[in-house]
């Protein structure tokens, strides 16, 4: 299918993602975009009531594509008020994992990024509701959710922080039991983490769901159980060379729909594409089938001038 050249563009830039130094940024962007007759137009995000915000600009005006310039969190706002539109959106990724943009295929670079508004092919991708909060990629319960937490505390961002508190903290993490009642069966037991998984690949490049797909109308419920330490290199070898089903330790349900709890707990810690909350047990999850448009790179030769 040829795709339709975008013209008005916003970018949602988020200043304070990944550590990474954006002073140049606009300039960027406002000059790759007039060079080839596009118009790029911009929303600085605040922190704070972004999605009303972001939701009220684009009642006020309609652009061609919309994309995020941040990390996953800037990714995920972006792709809830553009869920069930026909608004594409499109990821310049400058965060600190960059999730869902690799698993888009889309480059790390932000001129090869940029090449997005351009050359592209439009992907009609599933997103899924985890405790009434919109996800497009991976959310989870567990350590993961804790290290999530801890990272967003703390002042500094970017991959190596993120590293330097999942080793402090594995040392005392006592995992909890998990009990999974999904549209096809249910599971109990414990679970170092769990995680729901509309995607395949975090940020940090571990594979929690092998050939997970964005588009296939189910996600998959990713479970570690508890290992012995001796365990965790042998583990940590296998999520990242795509090999979690090899592990003695790893089970993955496939579902449309799932309840999670926590025996025991009223209360308990997601972290939802990249942003931890503290939310009241069971924890729902649905399917939206096909809700999102996004842009991948595409073959230059099949993309309108
Ligand atoms: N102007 C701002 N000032 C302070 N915080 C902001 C601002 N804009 C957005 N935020 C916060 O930034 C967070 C989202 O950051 P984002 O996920 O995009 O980057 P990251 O965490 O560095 O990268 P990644 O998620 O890829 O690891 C949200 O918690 C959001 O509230």
């Amino acid at each position: 299918m040829l795709s339709q050249p975008l013209r008005l563009l916003l970018f949602v830039l988020n200043p304070i993602s990944g550590d990474v130094d954006k002073s140049t940024l606009e300039a960027t962007i406002r000059q790759y975009c007039e060079e080839r007759g596009r118009t790029a137009t911009f929303f600085h995000t605040s922190g704070s009531d972004d999605l009303a915000s972001l939701r009220k600009h684009l009642s006020e005006r309609s652009f061609d594509a919309v994309f995020a310039a941040g990390g996953d969190g800037t990714v995920s706002l972006v792709a809830e008020a553009l869920t069930n539109s026909s608004t594409p959106l499109g990821i310049i990724p400058l965060g600190s994992g960059n999730g869902l943009s690799k698993d888009l295929g889309i480059p790390q670079e932000v001129e090869q990024a940029l090449r997005l508004t351009w050359e592209y092919e439009l992907r009609t991708v599933d997103t899924l509701r985890v405790a009434g909060m919109f996800s497009a990629h991976l959310a989870d319960l567990g350590f993961n959710a804790l290290i999530v937490e801890r990272f967003d505390q703390g002042g500094v961002r970017g991959p190596a922080a993120y590293v330097r508190i999942a080793t402090q903290e594995y040392v005392a993490y006592e995992p909890a039991t998990y009990h999974i009642e999904t549209d096809l069966e249910t599971w109990e037991g414990p679970a170092f983490m769990l995680t729901v998984a509309n995607a395949s690949t975090f940020g940090s490049n571990v594979i929690i769901n092998p050939d997970g797909e964005l588009d296939d109308g189910q996600f998959e419920i990713c479970l570690i159980e508890p290992f012995p330490s001796s365990a965790a290199p042998g583990l940590l070898y296998r999520l990242y060379t795509n090999g979690f089903d090899a592990s003695d330790y790893t089970r993955r349900l496939c579902c449309r729909r799932a309840r999670i709890s926590v025996p025991g707990q009223t209360e308990v810690l997601v972290q939802v594409d990249g942003e931890p909350h503290h939310v009241a047990t069971p924890v729902e999850v649905e399917i939206n089938p096909s809700s999102l448009q996004v842009l991948v790179p595409a073959n230059p030769s099949q993309t309108p001038k």
